[in-house]
């Protein structure tokens, strides 16, 4: 029987919801303050949480992840007035699961309860068939592509420190993991941080642990990531997220090779390897005193760049295939592939959420396929909008760029590329003898 927590300081609308709830079997507990919630989600696991978004302790968006950090499996789910729904949506972003405007309807709840439930249990076995190994994982084919195959396999076997940057969903924690596999720490743990996640209070105790009675709640020894990792890796993830304090105890550990758990007076010596991974430009934070720059030297004794997938089109259908093969087997379907709408849709658009977004996307639309092929009516509607495309040439002065940006991104496939720029090739060949521009052999 699912357990659910209701957080609402509004007593009669708590009791109604749990009355709601258990009449249709639910396990159900009530709290009115986020202190109180702490303590439940401490002690009990829930596989759903329902919160008000505006409680008096705290805000929603700061229980989000509190309850992230906890129990990443809970499913939150936040309730809302009207004037609060931007804020709701932001809360998605955060985490949560889905949100419902305030006055409830009850068969509203209910189906949210069961979308919840079954989305936690896909996500549950779909997390353990990606990391208990990455036989999913895909190289492509594409020229960057090719080059982040060549540099992993040259760094992998080292002891330097790796930073990687791409923007989000293209495939930063797989990367890390494939150098870990590659590594002579493949038998070691892999350990994964995410630096945004962790409350700031408890920075100290997850990285360093902490010893029993060393702050209230430390009620018994705890071993932090770098001690987790030993002989392993440890993959920091957003690491800009980092305050500057734990930027400062993060060099000091990684200089001095050993660490000191919080009430501790015993240093322990550590061996981990360090993978760190960023979306954002960490020389640029540190310009604007966000990230210290020698951490940044640190952490960046190599640097892999994980290319957008609007910039890799060759390698676009081979992921979507790659995707769908998965998807197949996962829903146990046997969708053949991709209408030819679609795979136009798919080359066009411009993928702000990369591998990831493609990977839901390709997912939701097998599990919706009636026939052989998906097609439009299973494909989010966005993709097939007229793309604001910026290859376009508007001036002289960008026709350079943005031939050599289209060039670029198509692997130098000229009938790709022409239409990238939305001109015929005839034009483009014009151009490239016009503007002198040379293509590779
Ligand atoms: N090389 C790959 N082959 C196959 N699938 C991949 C590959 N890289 C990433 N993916 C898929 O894309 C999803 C996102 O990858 P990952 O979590 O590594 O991205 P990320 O860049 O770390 O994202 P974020 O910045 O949001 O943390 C993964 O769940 C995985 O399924």
């Amino acid at each position: 029987m699912a357990k659910i927590l209701i957080i609402d300081d509004d007593v009669t609308f708590c009791l109604m919801l749990k009355a709601l709830l258990e009449k249709s079997g639910y396990k159900v507990s009530s709290v009115f303050s986020t202190a109180e919630a702490k303590r439940k989600i401490e002690k009990q696991n829930f596989e759903i949480v329902f919160t008000d978004l505006r409680l008096p302790d705290t805000s929603g968006m700061e229980l989000i992840k509190l309850i992230k950090k906890k129990a990443p499996k809970t499913q939150i789910i936040m309730m809302t007035g009207y004037a609060d729904i931007a804020t709701a949506i932001e809360s998605i972003k955060k985490g949560a699961f889905n949100y419902i405007p305030k006055p409830l309807n009850p068969d509203e709840v209910l189906n949210l309860v069961r979308e919840a439930l079954d989305q936690a249990e896909g996500v549950a076995s779909e997390e353990n068939q990606d990391y208990s190994s990455l036989s999913g994982y895909f190289e492509g084919v594409s020229r960057p592509a090719q080059s982040l195959k060549e540099y992993i396999d040259l760094v992998s076997p080292t002891p330097m420190s790796v930073l990687i940057v791409g923007e989000s969903g293209t495939g930063k924690e797989y990367a890390a993991r494939k150098v870990h596999e590659l590594s002579k720490r493949a038998d070691k743990p892999f350990v994964a941080v995410d630096c945004g996640a962790i409350p700031s209070e408890l920075v100290a105790s997850e990285f360093f642990g902490h010893v029993k009675g060393s702050f209230t709640g430390a009620i018994s020894d705890k071993t932090g990531y770098f001690e987790a990792a030993s002989g392993g890796t440890l993959f920091l993830d957003e690491v800009g997220n980092l305050s500057y304090n734990t930027q400062i105890q993060l060099l000091r550990v990684l200089q001095e090779r050993h660490v000191k758990p919080v009430g501790s007076n015993q240093e322990i010596p550590i061996d981990v390897r360090v993978i760190a991974a960023t979306n954002e430009d960490l020389l640029k934070a540190h310009e604007k005193g966000r990230f210290r720059e020698d951490l940044y030297h640190r952490l960046n004794e190599f640097q892999l760049n994980i290319p957008p997938l609007r910039e890799r089109k060759t390698d676009i259908l081979l992921y979507a295939n790659h995707f769908l093969e998965q998807a197949n087997s996962y829903l146990q379907k046997s969708v053949d592939g991709f209408d030819e709408n679609v795979e136009r849709a798919f080359i066009d658009y411009h993928w702000p959420g990369n591998l990831r977004e493609m990977k839901n996307i390709v997912k939701r639309a097998t599990l919706l396929a009636r026939g052989k092929f998906i097609t439009k009516k299973e494909i989010p509607a966005e993709l097939f909008k007229q793309n604001s495309d910026d290859f376009a040439l508007f001036s002289q002065t960008n026709e350079v760029q943005a031939i050599q940006r289209a060039l670029k991104t198509t692997d130098y496939n000229k009938s790709e590329a022409a239409r990238l720029l939305k001109i015929d090739r005839k034009t483009l060949y014009n151009k490239l003898k016009y503007y002198n521009i040379s293509l590779p052999d």
